[in-house]
């Protein structure tokens, strides 16, 4: 059993939505000083680099990180590949086996993760009531945001939200070839979160 690691490195390059709080740590209690272990501390935006969004970042009245399901975050797992696109369309989306439950967008369109992307691409609107139909209560995309990154309505946010689908920011897939795994992106148990940094990896199916 092999895992693929498709997360983002936390360091102070890791580059924050702007304007929002950068990733920070610092060796808080040397070991110099406690006199027998090197103790940590972070600071950091809960959308820094590969995250998941709880319900209660578009809607004050949706889920908090500590409240979310995890069966969602250990999920059977479509790498569908839509590099070159500007917009998914349903008709994009073509994957054959059971009981898939979460579809990892490909895009390859933030290549430089040490720099925010300028502009990104995005989901169509009616992506998310076709997504729902087949059965899949999650979304993942290699994107910092399923939505245009000016967009203050967030459209697909709430397309996807009224599906009852969750979303997964951040991943990195570019050395991820199309088709079935197994995910574990497991949220922080953060009290009353909005979302959570998450470490995500890939079992191969094959
Ligand atoms: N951190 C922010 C600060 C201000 C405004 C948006 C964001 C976001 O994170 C939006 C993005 N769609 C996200 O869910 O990660
Ligand atoms: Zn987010
Ligand atoms: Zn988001």
């Amino acid at each position: 059993m092999k895992l693929i690691d498709i997360s983002m490195t936390l360091s102070k390059e890791t580059p924050n939505w702007p304007g929002d709080t950068p990733f920070h740590y610092e060796i808080a209690w040397p070991m110099a000083e406690s006199g027998s272990v090197n103790v940590g501390k972070i600071e950091a935006s809960t959308h820094i680099g590969t995250h998941i969004d709880a319900p209660f970042h578009y809607d004050d009245a949706g889920q908090k990180t500590d409240e979310l399901d995890l069966n969602r975050y250990f999920a059977k797992a479509a790498v569908i590949d839509c590099t070159g696109l500007s917009e998914i369309k349903k008709d994009h989306i073509n994957f054959k086996g059971e009981a898939v439950t979460a579809v990892l967008f490909k895009t390859c369109a933030w290549q430089n993760r040490q720099v925010f992307p300028e502009s990104i691409p995005v989901l169509g609107t009616e992506v998310p009531a076709y997504l729902k139909e087949q059965g899949i209560n999650l979304i993942g995309v290699d994107l910092p945001s399923v939505d245009h990154l000016e967009s203050k309505e967030l459209p697909v946010h709430h397309a996807l939200y009224a599906q009852h689908i969750n979303i997964l920011e951040g991943i990195v897939l570019d050395e991820v070839e199309a088709g079935m795994y197994q995910l574990i992106a497991m949220p922080l148990k953060i009290k009353g979160g909005d979302g959570s940094p998450v470490r995500a990896v890939l079992i191969s199916e094959k």
